[in-house]
């Protein structure tokens, strides 16, 4: 993809559909409750009626799109985890057993994963092979990888979408799979979002305060030997990202090109979400917030982004899980669009 062919993508990328969302708030308030009492259950019907034009789409057909790559920053000691679990994890998604496939399940979910940059040769007949390149370099000695390659893994994403979508996909989601892409997330979030580095740099798997701190310092050396530029975020996408969040940010924008909802993880791939956002403010009413990770910095992210949870189960493992489990949340707004009687229908009285 070329930054020229980058821009198109973006430039189809078309406001909500305002009489739709009009008309679902006129139906909204035809229901058989008090106006508003549904809270952010009418807000989802609203945005879902902007998003596709009905009051009330079929949303049945979603996937839940997996990007995994891994990070030359892991050489820095930054995860609890050793890089080669981002392979092995691959490979427990494809058979069905992460905590992803098990929640897409009950979601009625197709889990697509992608090899946008692992660091293996990874073999599977539902492996969708992607490889830009065998994992980032370090950051803390130079770019991540070159802005050529974040636009190809950006390209990755977005014709991901745009074969789904002409399968008869209509709700996406991100997941995320990459052993030290949370102090790429970090990076990404103190850059674009200006957050502090201590409030922007956290656990991940599970590290303890004296590594957090390495942590930290890791993310201070990355930024300051890279100089990215934060009126760009290309620039820093390539410099201090990833190419699972670069994947993403082409799922995000494929997404909203397609007039499809797109439902956003937790803190990796919020600071996707954020990048995306960056770049295409236009493609923000596409998406939807999930859940709200135990990450430190994620609601601060989600804040600087402008989107809300929608709920709060004190997960922070990524993958898509908040998503797969937020799709119950859209398929309970619809439902409430498709089902409920109105005032009229039910013979109950307003005044
Ligand atoms: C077994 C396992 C499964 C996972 N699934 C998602 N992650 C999560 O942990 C990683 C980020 O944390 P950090 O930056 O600390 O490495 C990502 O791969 C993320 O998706 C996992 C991590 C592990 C260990
Ligand atoms: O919020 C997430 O997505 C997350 C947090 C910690 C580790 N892995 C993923």
């Amino acid at each position: 993809m070329s930054e020229f062919i980058l821009s198109q993508l973006i430039g189809t990328i078309k406001p909500l559909n305002k009489e739709s969302v009009e008309a679902a708030d006129r139906h909204l308030n035809s229901l058989t409750k008090p106006p508003g009492s549904l809270g952010r259950l009418e807000a989802i019907a609203r945005q879902m009626a902007g998003i596709t034009g009905e009051l009330a789409a079929d949303l049945s057909k979603r996937a839940i799109i997996v990007m995994a790559a891994d990070h030359g920053v892991c050489a820095e000691g930054v995860s609890a985890f050793p890089a080669e679990v981002t392979g092995q994890m691959v490979l427990n998604f494809l058979s069905g057993g992460a905590a992803v496939n098990v929640l897409a399940r009950l979601a009625g979910a197709q889990v697509s994963c992608v090899d946008i940059g692992v660091n293996a040769q990874l073999e599977h007949p539902l492996l969708i092979s992607r490889k830009v390149r065998s994992g980032t370099a370090n950051m803390t000695q130079g770019p991540a990888m070159s802005r050529e390659e974040a636009l190809r893994a950006i390209a990755a994403g977005s014709r991901l979408v745009d074969e789904l979508a002409s399968a008869g996909y209509r709700m996406f989601g991100t997941g995320e799979m990459g052993i030290g892409n949370t102090t790429a997330s970090a990076a990404l979030c103190a850059v674009l979002a200006g957050m502090e580095l201590d409030a922007a740099v956290g656990r991940g798997t599970g590290i303890d305060e004296d590594k957090r701190r390495h942590k930290v310092d890791v993310v201070r050396r990355a930024i300051a030997i890279n100089k990215p530029d934060r009126a760009d975020p290309l620039d820093v996408l390539a410099k201090v990202g990833g190419l699972e969040i670069a994947g993403l940010v082409g799922v995000i924008l494929g997404a909203a090109a397609n007039r499809c909802p797109v439902l956003i993880d937790g803190f990796i791939s919020s600071a996707a979400a954020l990048v995306a956002a960056r770049l295409a403010p236009q493609a923000l009413p596409y998406m939807l917030g999930s859940h709200l990770s135990d990450e430190q910095a994620h609601s601060g992210l989600l804040e600087s982004i402008g989107i809300q949870p929608m709920i709060h189960l004190d997960m922070r493992l990524g993958e898509g899980t908040g998503v797969v489990l937020s799709f119950h949340f859209v398929d309970a707004a619809i439902a409430v669009m498709r089902e409920m009687a109105t005032f009229e229908s039910a013979g109950i009285s307003r005044e």
